[in-house]
């Protein structure tokens, strides 16, 4: 594979490694050890570890795999691993049936389904037997229908969710995932994974609404701070059960919260686990506006259809201009967030709060 007509950036960089993260077919072991040592490439330069023995047959492999780049430049291995996988996604794509419509839905997502129509791109999320939790794979894909909306010529963005639930939050299920480097490594890829995935929140340039059609929980919730309208039908409730399962704040709450509802309002949310309904949320203005659930769904998206077709460029820079002053205190509460937590999913309390649920003893 070779790719020197143009060259990648580290946001075509880093979108391919999370296209990796997402191929449906294992791409097999010749290919892992190409992407393993192009990525080792591109962002440590050439290889300079000392050579593993030979019992240690996986190291090895890697070890050759990279040690044979030799002095290849970062950026040609950059542009080379962009091209790899490029070439993997396009060979998967070809392979799957097309469905009918599929120009104006994209497909290639297991827990979303993404539509761009009217000049709003609809990200829905989409497992609803499991109340919309959301598992490690969904926050990548999340966060790559978020990066490829920002991009595409779509004037809003919306999120919301299939089936009675908007969201139940974080899959308790992500923690009993346990990798050979023990719980200490899953919490830091967590950490990473998390602070990404709220960063993309943060970052998003255009106007972004939640269309909260039910129940929402843990990060489905804090996350609301973050986006620019939240609709909600009245049946939908808002639930950060932190206290209950051991855990702290995320999604930025710990700043946005407080300062939209105050922070005696706010403490009893992310402390204490109250529980809000959809009109209480509106009342304490984490909500715009509560429709009735009957016509909720025609309510909203007349609305949106009609904002949709506002000046694209207005509406970007003037979400621009109200979100730049915070992007900086929004990136760094999100950083401490995330550290906070690290620690949080290794005490006794998360843990037990987690396998209490998965053992079925224990519900919100
Ligand atoms: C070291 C490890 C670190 C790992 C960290 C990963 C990264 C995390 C980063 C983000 C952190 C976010 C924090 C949060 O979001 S906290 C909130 C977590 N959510 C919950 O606690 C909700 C748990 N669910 C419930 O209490 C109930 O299911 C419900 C939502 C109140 C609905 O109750 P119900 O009676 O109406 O329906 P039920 O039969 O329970 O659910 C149907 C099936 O869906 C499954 N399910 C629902 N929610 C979740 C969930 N959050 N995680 C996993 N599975 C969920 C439920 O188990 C049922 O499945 P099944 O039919 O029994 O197979």
């Amino acid at each position: 594979v070779s790719g020197t007509a143009m060259r990648a950036s580290q946001e075509d960089f880093e979108n391919a490694m999370n296209q990796v993260k997402l191929l449906k077919k294992d791409p097999g072991n010749e290919v892992k050890l190409k992407l393993y040592a192009l990525y080792k490439q591109a962002t440590e330069g050439p290889c300079s570890i000392p050579k593993p023995g030979v019992f240690d047959l996986t190291n090895k492999a890697k070890w050759d795999a990279w040690n044979v780049l030799g002095n290849l430049p970062k950026e040609t291995a950059r542009q080379n691993y962009v091209d790899l996988v490029s070439s993997l996604t396009s060979s998967s794509k070809s392979s799957s049936q097309a469905k009918p419509g599929a120009d104006r839905e994209r497909q290639g997502y297991e827990n979303l389904v993404v539509t761009s129509e009217d000049g709003i791109t609809k990200i829905m999320l989409n497992r609803p037997i499991k109340k919309n939790a959301i598992s490690t794979q969904m926050y990548h894909e999340i966060m790559l229908a978020l990066k490829t909306a920002s991009k595409d010529d779509s004037t809003i963005t919306v999120l919301t969710g299939n089936g009675d639930y908007y969201c139940s939050g974080n899959d308790l299920t992500n923690f009993t995932d346990i990798p050979a480097g023990g719980v200490e490594e899953k919490a830091k890829n967590s950490a990473l994974m998390l602070r990404d995935f709220v960063g993309c929140f943060i970052d998003f340039p255009k106007p972004l609404i939640a269309v909260v059609n039910g129940p929402a929980v843990g990060i489905g919730v804090t996350t609301l701070g973050l986006f620019d309208v939240v609709y909600a039908s009245d049946k939908a409730t808002f639930h950060t059960p932190f206290g209950h399962l051991g855990l702290s704040p995320e999604g930025c709450s710990s700043y946005t919260f407080p300062k939209i509802m105050g922070p005696a309002k706010a403490a009893e949310m992310l402390i204490f686990g109250k529980k809000l309904t959809a009109r209480e949320a509106c009342a304490q203005g984490l909500v715009t506006e509560v429709f009735p659930d009957s016509i909720f769904q025609k309510e909203v998206w007349t609305r949106l259809k009609a904002y949709s077709k506002l000046p694209p460029n207005a509406m970007r820079v003037s979400k621009q201009v109200i979100r730049n002053t915070e992007k900086e205190k929004l990136h760094a509460v999100n950083a401490e967030e995330c550290r906070v937590l690290r620690e949080r999913w290794m005490s006794d309390e998360c843990i037990n709060a987690a396998m209490n649920f998965l053992s079925r003893r224990a519900k919100l």
